[in-house]
């Protein structure tokens, strides 16, 4: 019996710039990806029906039905698996839990069943195509233009979620301003970490300020990083709550995710290297 297992990294957004509205309301973005080398696990195998189980620390509230983005997955390639979910990630947390978990359900049942994974996964959500692509990329359209981008140094991240869900549409909704300035196109090219970072600064996530207005803790949660020795950059990643901070090494990071674990025992914290691969 064939079983294959896949992972579903984080997934961050370095940018997230919000350039437009489309008729039907889905907003135009233009934002760059990684991915973490922390993320949630998925193992399946041939099975005449759909079962999904889900696992681990962060399982609780997760949905086990066809609401699940693993289950959507495996309906959209049209093969059926006894599927477990080994939940890491928290959900509703602007790290693409479900999409990526959606992507590597797909990977995995096509290896599994010797199938190609259909082209279209945007059904899936707007995240699902970045996450399929894998790697540093840019991200264009509503989540459909992935484009990879080379020259992203790998990257020595902590990661702080203060425990609130936030709804992307009500995120979305949040925002004053619509019609923002895109990345600039082409994009640099950097020579090395620190240049990344220093070019990283002044580009921005627009959905941070909505966010901080639905959730202020959010806004303390960047300024708990900042405060820590060595954070270059805090921002949000999508449409939040989880905030990553950008330090020089994988020291900085795992002192900085040890003192925030210690002070803020209610926040999810997390040491981890982005873009790593
Ligand atoms: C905020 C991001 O995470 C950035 O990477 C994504 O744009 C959202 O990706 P996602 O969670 O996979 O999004 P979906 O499940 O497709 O959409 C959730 C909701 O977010 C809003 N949405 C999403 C993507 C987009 N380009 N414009 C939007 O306005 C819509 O209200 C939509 O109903
Ligand atoms: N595999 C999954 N893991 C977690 N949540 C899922 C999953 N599939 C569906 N969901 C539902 O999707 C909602 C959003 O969770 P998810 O973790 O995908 O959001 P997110 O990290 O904010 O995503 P994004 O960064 O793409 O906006 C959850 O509240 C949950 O009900």
């Amino acid at each position: 019996m064939t079983v294959v297992e896949g992972f579903a990294p984080a997934k961050i957004n370095l940018t997230l710039h919000v350039t437009g509205r489309r008729g039907d309301g889905y907003h135009l973005l233009d934002s760059l990806v990684v991915f973490a080398d922390f993320g949630d696990r998925i193992t399946v195998r041939p099975a005449t029906a759909t079962r999904l189980t889900v696992t681990g620390p962060m399982a609780p509230g997760v949905p086990v039905d066809a609401g699940n983005l693993v289950v959507k997955a495996a309906a959209l390639i049209g093969v059926t698996a006894d599927i477990t979910l080994e939940k890491h990630l928290p959900a509703a947390a602007g790290i693409g839990g479900g999409s990526s978990d959606g992507a590597a359900t797909l990977r995995a049942l096509a290896e599994m069943a010797g199938v190609t994974v259909p082209r279209d996964v945007l059904s899936l959500g707007a995240d699902v195509p970045v996450c399929l692509a894998g790697g540093a990329a840019r991200m264009r359209g509503i989540g459909e233009d992935v484009t990879p981008v080379a020259g992203v140094p790998p990257l020595y991240a902590v990661l702080v979620n203060p425990g609130v869900a936030l709804a992307t549409p009500a995120v979305f909704a949040g925002l004053t301003t619509r019609d923002n300035p895109a990345m600039p196109n082409p994009l640099p090219t950097w020579p090395d970490a620190a240049a990344f970072v220093s070019w990283l600064g002044p580009q921005r996530n627009d959905l941070q300020a909505p966010a901080i207005a639905a959730e202020p803790v959010i806004a303390e949660v960047l300024e708990t990083l900042l405060d820590t020795p060595g954070c270059q950059l805090a921002r949000m990643s999508g449409s939040g709550a989880t905030c990553f901070g950008l330090y020089d090494s994988a020291e900085c990071a795992s002192a900085a995710a040890g003192r925030l674990a210690q002070d803020r025992p209610g926040w999810w914290v997390m040491a981890t290297r982005l873009n790593a691969a």
